[in-house]
């Protein structure tokens, strides 16, 4: 059994609709387990900046699929859910990276693990740190927390919770 943790993101409304379609199609693959969620939380945009807040939450699977199998259902979940690549880092109905793989560092095609730019995202760490408050990160041999204290102070003020009664609003 293997065991990802998985990002996902949106910023295109419904958001929370397609937070939940994604959820839902990902427990419908017999070989993937969610075993662990974290909350969800409202983040601004971090590159291409002119666009919505997003949606940001971090889920930990057990999965008999490899990461090149993942990779392509995770893909097809996206697909789905109709989103369409045009701008890079621009608006999504929704976005699924692998952070990681076991404690795997490979890139093998286009799949790059763990996540290159994961590090670096407080839309990540944040969530991460919810359900893996141990984790070290594979490569850089440093823990979610280490990362998450190096990062400035606004781009942690950039990333909430979101709340029920926003949820209910949506
Ligand atoms: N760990 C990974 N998880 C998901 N996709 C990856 C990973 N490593 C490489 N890729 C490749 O990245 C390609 C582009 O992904 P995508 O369009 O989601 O990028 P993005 O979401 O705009 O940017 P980012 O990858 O920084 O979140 C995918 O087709 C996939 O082949
Ligand atoms: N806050 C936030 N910003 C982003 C996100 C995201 O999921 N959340 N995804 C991006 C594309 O990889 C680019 N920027």
């Amino acid at each position: 059994m293997n065991r990802a943790y998985l990002a996902l993101g949106t910023n295109i409304e419904p958001r929370y609709k397609h937070l939940l379609k994604a959820l839902e199609l990902l427990k419908r693959n017999e070989q993937i387990s969610i075993k662990r969620q974290s909350s969800i939380y409202e983040t601004t945009p971090v590159g291409y900046t002119d666009q919505a807040d997003f949606l940001n939450m971090v889920i930990e699977v057990e999965t008999t699929l490899s990461s090149m199998e993942l990779l392509a259902y995770s893909q097809s979940v996206e697909l789905q859910l109709g989103r369409k690549r045009d701008i890079r880092f621009g608006p999504r109905t929704i976005d699924l990276d692998i952070l990681t793989y076991n404690q795997e560092n490979s890139t093998v095609e286009r799949l790059i693990i763990p996540h290159p730019r994961m590090h670096e995202r407080a839309f990540v760490l944040v969530p991460l740190q919810e359900i893996a408050p141990d984790m070290i990160l594979p490569v850089w041999n440093k823990s979610v927390v280490d990362f998450i204290n190096d990062l400035p102070d606004t781009d942690i003020k950039d990333v909430s919770i979101w709340t029920q009664n926003e949820l209910e609003e949506e």
